[in-house]
């Protein structure tokens, strides 16, 4: 089993090779050596041309009634790095911002434990490309990853979040995470001389009065005590102070706990666009794709268990979360196989996908040992039941 000190190093070496979404090459080299260190004895570890960085893990089980899997995602973002710690990134303009590092780190410390003490039950460890976006997990299931063999009965995952203290849990029954939609939208007017505003058709203005209308769709349209989220990320537009813009790129994000609140907010959405670019006599190209970003829904028994196994250890503090606006394709697999995501406390005054996110190490011990005990208390709990 690793040590503290070798999960840190794993954890410090995954963070310093972050890489975006389906371009998880060194990534997977990486865990691929750590895993090739394990004992071999009963494991059995896949790559697929499918899906070329992904890795299947699965350990067989000593009298197996079910495959249990956990999933850890590999992605980093396009973000650059501002935490001044010794092992940043050194990709330019990527960094682990979202923890995706430690959460690789948890997977292999809960694997090289049960490489070493063989489970009752098959496990499956899920190394899943691209989840900040392309949607890993929904590509990996309709690519058939996850099937025969591969297939989990049960699937769990964490992310960290920086918002509870080290040694704490978050979790609750029903929707932990919103689903999204991500949006991109292209305005088309006509470009001209800074001096000659007759003559042109300003799509700097059209797309500020667009992210302006955007405001109203939650406020206005969305019931309050449901709630959503639009937010625009990105705005593009113009070349030179004195040139009229003639085209402008906007993306952004749907959030929203239910699939009728995304659907709501998408319609009002290309409404509200379509509004826009008639009266500014434009065209408007939107497109908004929801792809694997599902709400993440726990299952009902599976969760009540998890939590009924935090509340009973004394090294754990459960807190009960609010569903939270962070988006999750594990939601897609969710929607496929009966599970349970949790959060897992690392906090940090910095928030994800912040440039200055420094999450707490003490916690990637935290997640092995709550895994390797509720998998272990879960498989024995079957065993009882047969
Ligand atoms: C936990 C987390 O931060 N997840 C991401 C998921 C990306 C969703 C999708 N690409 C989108 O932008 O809509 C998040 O941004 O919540």
């Amino acid at each position: 089993m690793l040590t503290t000190q070798q999960l840190s190093k794993i954890r410090r070496d995954l963070h310093q090779m972050p890489e975006l979404a389906l371009q998880e090459q060194e990534t997977q080299k990486h865990l691929l050596q750590v895993i090739g260190q394990f004992n071999q004895q009963n494991l059995q570890v896949m790559t697929f041309s499918q899906l070329p960085t992904a890795i299947i893990v699965r350990i067989q089980g000593s009298h197996p009634v079910k495959t249990i899997g956990y999933r850890a995602d590999m992605d980093g973002l396009p973000v650059q790095e501002k935490t001044n710690l010794p092992f940043s990134s050194q990709n330019e303009g990527r960094m682990h911002a979202c923890g995706h590092d430690l959460h690789m780190t948890v997977a292999l410390g809960i694997l090289s434990y049960f490489s070493d003490h063989q489970p009752q039950d098959n496990l499956l460890f899920f190394f899943q490309p691209a989840e900040e976006s392309e949607s890993g997990g929904k590509l990996a299931y309709e690519q058939e990853l996850l099937a025969g063999q591969l297939r989990p009965d049960e699937f769990f995952a964490l992310h960290v979040t920086p918002d509870l203290p080290v040694g704490t849990i978050g979790c609750r029954l029903g929707t932990l995470f919103a689903g999204t939609t991500e949006v991109n939208i292209d305005l088309y007017g006509q470009d001209g001389h800074a001096a000659y505003p007759q003559r042109a058709n300003d799509m700097i203005v059209a797309a500020a009065q667009l992210v302006d209308q955007i405001q109203t769709i939650v406020s206005r349209s969305i019931d309050p005590v449901a709630g959503g989220v639009i937010t625009i990320g990105k705005l593009e537009a113009g070349v030179v102070r004195n040139v009229i813009a003639g085209h402008a790129h906007l993306e952004g994000t749907i959030r929203g706990l239910t699939q009728t609140m995304i659907e709501r907010i998408d319609e009002r959405l290309r409404a509200v666009a379509a509004g826009i670019a008639k009266s500014y006599d434009a065209k408007v190209d939107i497109q908004l794709n929801q792809g694997g970003y599902w709400p993440v829904e726990n299952n009902p028994e599976l969760t009540a268990e998890f939590i009924d196994y935090l509340q009973q250890t004394p090294q754990i503090t459960y807190q009960e979360t609010q569903p939270a606006m962070t988006g999750e394709d594990f939601g897609y697999l969710l929607a496929q196989f009966p599970g349970t995501m949790f959060w897992l406390g690392v906090e940090d005054r910095a928030q994800l996908h912040a440039a200055t996110f420094n999450p707490r190490e003490e916690a990637i011990t935290v997640g092995v040992e709550t895994m390797i005990g509720f998998l272990t208390a879960h498989m024995h709990r079957d065993e009882g039941e047969q």
